[in-house]
């Protein structure tokens, strides 16, 4: 379908402008094409002449010309009507530049676009991009091989006409991050890729940090035909509420010691160091359980023979503050293959812990699975021989940007080497600007829906490379749902509208005004000391006489 002519060269160098009649089609993201040739290798390595269909993405759009100002004086006349009242044609009075970036043509040998760098000569046709060319071409992946992810359809396409995948394996090596306001759709599209994974065509083994017990409904994918495999696959989702999660104190190691203890003075670090070495190479018995009162008693132990018993008596409190509650354990604990297994999605629900908690128990799980998934890619024995996905809902607590948790240092190791290893991370958060920058990048697929605050967007637009500003700009006006995505699972950022979960979402916000009603209506409202008439004695006997 024919939607212009190019008019001129654009401002920068792969930028282009044509004119067109009728702007209802091409909004900021469409994709359009022109033909050109091309020099291309052909199979036998010779230089050859190509015709290509050369893409190209709207980038701005403005009227050239349109009705005269007086035209639309009067909000109740339309302009139309004004002109046939003066004899005016209305013809063509419509005219509308248009912007667009080349992205180049679709280079089948590469699986990828080209760019030619040459921009269409004036007076060349613009058409636009058909459904079928975008779904083959804007995403590396096959929607009917295993391991693709059916995420929705792009935003500018009329309902039900393209369809949109995403390369699981892909995403799930390389890290992949859900930015978005509160409320525009993060834990819903997250819970769509999952239901991705889950499908007997991946069986993916999924860990997923859930805050704020958002992601529990998954577990209706364990009865739902769409998740049941021929062989008898059926996926788990296993919930671990926070009353279940301990961290075994013998995995921590001295310096989460140190960050668990509050503000140790430097003699209480070499008493506290001492102790936990002697204690960890298990020449006291077994090192695997070490209990609170075994670390109290070990630390007097050191305090005396290095005339220290000040400091170990200090550290006796800070030891039972720090270690004392419910999450450490000298002998339960989460173990990888109770948490990690394939076709398991294993929700992680931390609401009730605080947030150093929720931190340090990141930081001593991902180490296990740091090292597991080592191990096996070494050769060696190990509890982890698949690779694992691991989501984190409220991202910017466990990759803060000020560098304030204990579980960003082994996250940024598993972000810059875990690809090698198997283990991908998603990192989900309304805060992007309070995430490390390091963090952000390492996520190499980006899914952005709507961005209201400035700091945020600056922290998309920094952490986020070649997304294009004309997208970005499209961030505060998305809605939920609408999405952009870009990084490595795509060929080329696009606007994609986020299909619907096959299980519930639960977390919708709360009716409030329905909870307070049903409240009201709930609580007893008779004012006190008084008694319901018919209740009251000789009430019937009145009636009577009446
Ligand atoms: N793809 C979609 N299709 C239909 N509705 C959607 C879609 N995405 C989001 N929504 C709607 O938007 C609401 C908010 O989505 P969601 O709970 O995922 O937001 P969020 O960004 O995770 O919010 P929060 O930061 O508060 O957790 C959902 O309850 C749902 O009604």
């Amino acid at each position: 379908m024919t939607v212009g002519i190019v008019c001129e060269p654009g401002e920068q160098a792969n930028e282009f402008v044509f004119v067109t009649p009728d702007d209802t089609e091409l909004k900021t993201g469409e994709f359009i094409f022109y033909e050109s040739s091309v020099t291309v290798e052909n199979d036998d390595g010779d230089l050859v002449e190509e015709k290509k269909k050369i893409f190209a993405r709207v980038t701005s759009r403005e009227q050239k010309r349109g009705f005269p100002d007086n035209f639309m004086a009067d909000p109740g006349v339309s302009p139309e009507s004004v002109a046939r009242r003066l004899g005016i044609s209305t013809e063509g009075v419509d005219l509308y530049k248009i912007t667009a970036t080349i992205i180049g043509y679709f280079d089948e040998k590469l699986g990828d676009f080209t760019n030619p760098r040459i921009v269409p000569q004036p007076g060349t046709t613009i058409e636009l991009a058909s459904d079928t060319d975008l779904e083959e071409y804007l995403t590396d992946v096959d929607p009917e091989e295993e391991g693709s992810a059916r995420i929705g359809e792009l935003l500018h396409r009329p309902p039900g006409k393209t369809q949109i995948d995403l390369p699981i394996d892909n995403f799930a090596s390389t890290h992949l991050s859900v930015l978005a306001s509160t409320g525009s759709g993060k834990s819903y599209t997250s819970s769509v890729l999952i239901e991705e994974m889950m499908q007997p065509d991946s069986r993916a083994s999924i860990l997923i940090a859930d805050p704020h017990g958002e992601y529990g409904s998954l577990q209706e994918m364990e009865t739902d035909d769409r998740f049941q495999g021929d062989d008898g696959y059926s996926p788990e989702v296993k919930k671990i509420k926070p009353e279940d999660i301990h961290i075994r104190i013998s995995e921590l190691t001295v310096s989460d010691l140190f960050s668990l203890l509050d503000d140790p003075s430097d003699a209480q670090e070499q008493v506290l160091a001492e102790a936990w070495d002697e204690l960890q190479s298990g020449s006291d018995g077994n090192s695997e359980y070490i209990s609170t009162n075994d670390l109290q008693q070990k630390c007097q132990e050191v305090g005396k023979e290095k005339g220290l018993e000040s400091s170990a008596r200090a550290l006796d409190w800070r030891i039972e503050k720090a270690l004392g509650g419910d999450l450490f354990h000298h002998s339960k604990h989460l173990s990888l293959p109770e948490l990690l297994q394939p076709g398991r999605c294993t929700v992680l629900q931390l609401d009730t812990l605080d947030l150093r908690d929720q931190q340090m128990l990141l930081s001593v799980l991902f180490r296990k699975i740091n090292h597991a998934r080592v191990e096996h890619v070494k050769g060696r024995d190990s509890e982890l021989d698949f690779p694992v996905f691991t989501l984190l809902e409220e991202g910017h607590r466990f990759a803060p940007a000020d560098g304030d948790a204990r579980s960003l240092g082994i996250l940024g190791t598993i972000l810059s080497e875990g690809r090698k290893f198997g283990i991908g991370v998603g990192i989900i958060s309304q805060r992007p600007s309070k995430i490390d920058d390091d963090v952000l990048s390492q996520c190499k697929t980006q899914i952005i829906m709507q961005i209201q605050n400035p700091l945020d967007q600056d922290a998309v637009k920094k952490g986020v490379e070649d997304v294009g500003e004309d997208l970005l700009d499209e961030l505060p006006g998305l809605t939920p749902g609408q999405a952009i995505i870009a990084g490595d699972s795509v060929n080329t950022p696009f606007l994609a509208q986020i299909r619907e979960r096959y299980t519930s979402h639960e977390a919708e916000s709360l009716p409030a005004t329905e909870l307070w009603t049903d409240a009201w209506n709930g609580q007893d409202t008779e004012p006190s000391g008084l008694t319901e008439a018919d209740e009251e004695e000789g009430v019937e006997d009145r009636d009577a006489l009446i």
